[in-house]
């Protein structure tokens, strides 16, 4: 096992800040995913920690000891890529234990047993003997995984390792690779655009947006309390509903607004229920026309267009799923609602914490 210290990462292709001051620790053992959207920087920072890549400035650390200077292939690291990269004219095995053979110096044999060992805990035994074309995406995916953990590296990075592959087949791999991390007891830094793999595999996710951290957080945290708005806007299907309050008229979707300073709120589809302020007296509402209807299995998730053309998503029991054009209202506690700087876009609390009020509701008919 192995911690992993960043600090003061920054590294620029040409006019491109690809990252901006990256300052993060991952304990040993620990799994961190690093998500954002494209662009944002998520394989530079993969790459700048297995040195396949020289940072402008900053210091990235394995157990405390500088790695500047060290190649990648003398790092304690090994990497997964996106496009499995395994040799297509050589056999599982032998791309198993090719690393380790010329890169790790081990005599055939040993390099074999662990090829081995390996094959057997992710119960790939009998895939050794194929060539990568005589697999499937999802079996060459579980090659290159062993042929990284081969390795025994203290470090695993993965660069988007799921991509490609069929939606129950992703499920399946990502909860495979967590728990598979876990086991042989690596430190893991997973990279991804897929906000339910790094829910799904991450003890914390790390949001990177134009090569900065927004937000380091357990995935609860970060979907309980996102800490900007990009961060309320990236995590949550859907995403949470974002009202600008205008800063002429002092109103946004819920009505008047009463602040100590320009403020954007925002409000979870599931703390939206239908209903009435007569009925809740202390709860905000928005009222507006239902437009589409999204069916999820278990609840609908709903669209109520404002009458400005604001669309609010809320979730609704399917047994009481409103029809399309039909008029309706939602109410929500304003304990609920979170309160965002427009100028920083950080959070500042919530509603109720932070003194807002609604002082004229909106919509009402
Ligand atoms: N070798 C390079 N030369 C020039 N620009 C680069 C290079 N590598 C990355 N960039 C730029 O740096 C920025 C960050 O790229 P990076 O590949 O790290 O993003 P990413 O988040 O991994 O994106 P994606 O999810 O699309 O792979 C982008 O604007 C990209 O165009």
């Amino acid at each position: 096992m192995t911690r992993v210290d960043l600090t003061a990462i920054s590294k620029s292709f040409g006019s491109v800040k690809a990252l901006d001051g990256i300052d993060l620790t991952v304990e040993d053992g620990e799994n961190v995913a690093i998500l954002g959207p494209s662009g944002s920087g998520k394989s530079t920072l993969l790459r700048v920690i297995a040195g396949l890549e020289e940072p402008d400035a900053g210091d990235v650390a394995f157990d405390g000891v500088s790695q500047s200077g060290i190649p990648p292939h003398k790092r304690d690291a090994a990497i997964v890529f996106q496009h499995f990269a395994l040799y297509p004219h050589l056999s599982s095995l032998e791309n198993i234990t090719l690393g380790l053979r010329h890169g790790l110096g081990l005599p055939k044999k040993e390099a074999e047993q662990r090829a081995h060992e390996i094959a057997g805990r992710m119960q790939v035994e009998h895939l050794l003997g194929r060539k990568p074309k005589e697999m499937s995406g999802g079996q060459r995916q579980r090659i290159a995984l062993a042929r990284a953990l081969a390795r025994r590296s203290g470090i695993v990075l993965l660069d988007e390792p799921l991509s490609g592959l069929d939606a129950q087949l992703h499920a399946v791999l990502r909860l495979e690779i967590a728990s598979l991390l876990r086991s042989v007891g690596a430190t893991g830094i997973n990279v991804t655009h897929d906000q339910l793999d790094a829910m799904a595999m991450a003890d914390r996710i790390a949001v990177i947006h134009e090569g900065r951290i927004e937000q380091l957080g357990t995935p609860d945290e970060l979907y309980a309390v996102p800490g900007t708005l990009f961060v309320a806007s990236f995590i949550g299907s859907p995403p949470m509903n974002l009202l600008a309050v205008d800063a002429d008229s002092g109103t946004c979707a819920f009505g008047r607004i009463g602040a100590p300073g320009p403020v954007t709120l925002g409000v979870r589809a599931e703390h939206l229920a239908l209903g009435s302020v007569a009925a809740h007296p202390s709860a905000w509402s928005i009222s507006g026309t239902v437009g589409l209807v999204e069916p999820t299995g278990k609840d609908r998730v709903v669209q109520l267009v404002t009458d400005e053309g604001l669309p609010i998503a809320f979730r609704c029991e399917i047994t009481d799923t409103p029809v399309p054009g039909s008029r309706v209202t939602v109410v929500c506690d304003p304990a609920s609602v979170h309160a965002y700087s427009p100028v920083t876009g950080l959070r500042l609390g919530d509603a109720v914490s932070e003194g807002i009020r609604v002082s004229e509701a909106a919509g009402v008919r």
